[in-house]
């Protein structure tokens, strides 16, 4: 469904953060994408949505060729992939149901977005959404008074109002206790499995990745150096994708520490109904 080949980003800082990208995945598996800060996990995944452009290479979605398109066509294909981000880049001041439905903004148009004037379909799908991610009891609740787990599910279910065919997703967990990431990663499995999505999740919690993904690929210094299933990981491999650890003794607490947000605030990684609220805010959170 979605194939990368060759794909190079190279950075105006020189930076080189991703070398001959070859991967391709299939409607319904869910990859885990791990690997050591700066190996170009984020670059990868905001490659695929064109949010960074990728130097050179070539990003198929079925049959369209996402390098090639620019404006209208671009915002049409970034419809079928919606991100969920790890600082969930909700707007605070508004409430569940209205983050819920700007996710519909690539379909209805931002005036009709921005006057809150949805579709009464959509508003029965973000209904039905935010009960599947157990949030109907907090429709008008603002996004400023839910707990982390549920702004994380309202950016999953603001995700799935978009109907996707592929969820590209930062970091889901890294701002969460393990109890709720995992709840969040299992929610995230099922609802692939309901509509026979495929996602790609950069993930830096390794047991998270072993217990949920179909299939792991570790990207080092920028190129694919694992691609396989969860229960290949051996020490061996952790080695090859991280560099030398003691990884048995590491496989007792395997959680790492949070890493800080690149996303929550940066205007360009935001809905335009988002970037146009926190600039009227001032903030985004
Ligand atoms: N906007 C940018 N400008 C210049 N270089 C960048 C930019 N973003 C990332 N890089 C560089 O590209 C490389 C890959 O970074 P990237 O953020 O994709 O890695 P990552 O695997 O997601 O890291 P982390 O796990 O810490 O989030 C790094 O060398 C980084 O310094």
């Amino acid at each position: 469904m979605l194939t990368l080949s060759g794909v190079c980003k190279r950075y105006p800082t020189g930076d080189r953060a991703l070398s001959d990208i070859e991967l391709s995945l299939p409607r319904g598996q869910i990859t885990a994408l791990i690997g050591p800060s700066g190996a170009g996990k984020s670059t990868l995944i905001r490659c695929i949505n064109r949010l960074v452009e990728p130097t050179s290479g070539s990003i198929r979605l079925d049959d369209t060729e996402l390098t090639r398109l620019s404006g209208r066509e671009l915002r049409r294909a970034r419809r079928a992939m919606a991100m969920i981000f790890q600082e969930y880049a909700l707007v605070d001041r508004l409430s569940v149901m209205e983050n819920v439905l700007s996710g519909r903004l690539g379909h209805v148009g931002f005036w009709r977005s921005f006057l809150r004037r949805y579709p009464a379909k959509d508003v029965t799908e973000a209904f039905r959404l935010l009960e599947r991610v157990g949030l109907s009891h907090a429709l008008d609740k603002r996004a400023d008074a839910l707990s982390g787990g549920q702004r994380q599910r309202v950016g999953i279910a603001r995700a799935l109002v978009q109907s996707p065919q592929l969820l590209l997703i930062d970091e889901p967990t890294a701002s969460l206790d393990p109890k709720t990431s995992r709840q969040i990663m299992r929610l995230i499995r099922e609802l692939c499995a309901e509509r026979r999505l495929a996602a790609i999740i950069n993930i830096h919690d390794v047991a998270l990745a072993r217990q949920f993904a179909d299939r792991v690929v570790g990207l080092r210094a920028g190129r694919i150096v694992f691609d396989g299933k969860p229960d290949e990981l051996s020490a061996e491999i952790l080695t090859t994708i991280y560099g030398e650890e003691d990884w048995d003794t590491q496989a007792d607490h395997e959680r790492d520490a949070p890493s800080k947000s690149k996303t929550q605030s940066h205007p360009a990684l935001m809905s335009p109904i988002s970037a146009l609220a926190a600039l009227s805010t001032g903030s985004t959170r």
